[in-house]
């Protein structure tokens, strides 16, 4: 696994709900093979999880906020598939109306063909904070709860199947302690081994090492993509690093500020751990950094 190193990206700031006609935009990157604009509308149905046309808002008493518009992209089976954008730029929104957390103001979500209209133990959630593990209950405890609380397996399945999930995590021999006991990175490892546990049809994770120190970043990275050698899961990675982002994912779609909109499908298969501080993976890395800095300016620029 790697670290990441940081090219944080800085989003203009939110402003109100601006609908206009923006039609699935992707933009070229260049060099054929490693960067393409890929945006396909006509790709075939058989995408796992399909993002149609999604807009997502909040309303508050005083105002709509558009938080993504018309946002489309498809996630197959086995896909790394990165949001990557600056700051308020709908990220975590999208992952939660996948998460079935929030319906689209406009367009739909798909997962099996099946529209997503609420939660399910089908899409699990990894969050980026460290508080998600309830205290009270022992590492093993957190794992198999899911798996209980959904009625997923009995207790002694529950038992093994999250002993074979902390295995694979490297946690099993601390199976029996409590979360206080840990560090950042073990408990992000319990959040992930409890996530997989469920065995869901996509993995979820939002910012899932951003609040940890840089090496054990790194680590955690190369331990994700270790995990997904082994097991194949599908994931959609939030991240506003441009270089965990090429690391971590095979593909990557690239949102412009807010409202986030598509801006382009970045092919990343040829990047890991391995690239980093590669000519090519810095010459990938500044270009997407330039047009997301591109994007700013216009936006900046504009009355
Ligand atoms: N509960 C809320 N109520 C109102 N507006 C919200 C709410 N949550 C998010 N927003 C707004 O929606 C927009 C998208 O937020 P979101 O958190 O999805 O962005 P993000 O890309 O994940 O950002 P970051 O990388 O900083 O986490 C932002 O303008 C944000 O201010």
């Amino acid at each position: 696994m790697s670290n990441l190193g940081s090219h944080a990206l800085r989003a203009a700031p939110p402003v109100a709900s601006q609908p206009a006609p923006v039609p699935r935009p992707s933009r070229p990157l260049g060099r054929p093979g490693q960067v393409s604009a890929a945006y396909s509308p006509d790709a075939p149905d058989s995408a796992l999880l399909q993002v149609d046309g999604v807009s997502l808002e909040y309303r508050t008493p005083e105002r709509v906020v558009r938080a993504t518009h018309r946002v489309s992209f498809d996630v197959h089976a086995a896909d790394r598939f990165v949001l990557l954008g600056p700051s308020g730029c709908g990220k975590s929104t999208l992952l939660k109306a996948v998460g079935g957390f929030i319906a689209p103001v406009e367009g739909e979500i798909r997962l099996d063909g099946h529209r997503v209209r609420a939660p399910g133990p089908d899409r699990i959630v990894v969050f980026q904070e460290f508080d998600q593990l309830p205290p009270w209950k022992t590492v093993k405890q957190n794992v198999m709860f899911p798996l209980l609380a959904s009625k997923t397996l009995g207790r002694r399945e529950a038992e093994e199947r999250a002993l074979h999930y902390l295995a694979k995590v490297g946690l099993d021999k601390f199976a029996d302690v409590h979360p206080h006991q840990l560090s950042g990175g073990m408990k992000q490892r319990v959040a992930i081994a409890r996530a997989l546990a469920m065995q869901p049809r996509v993995l979820l994770m939002d910012e899932p090492f951003a609040a940890l120190d840089a090496l054990t970043r790194r680590k955690m990275q190369e331990e994700l993509l270790e995990l997904w050698d082994e097991v194949r899961f599908t994931l959609l990675f939030v991240t506003h690093s441009i270089e965990e982002a090429l690391v971590v994912g095979n593909r990557i779609a690239l949102l412009s500020p807010h409202p986030g909109r598509m801006r382009a499908e970045i092919n990343s298969h040829d990047f890991g751990l391995g690239s980093l501080g590669g000519a090519e993976f810095q010459a990938t890395a500044t270009r997407i950094h330039d047009m997301l800095f591109e994007e700013e300016v216009e936006e900046g620029a504009s009355p």
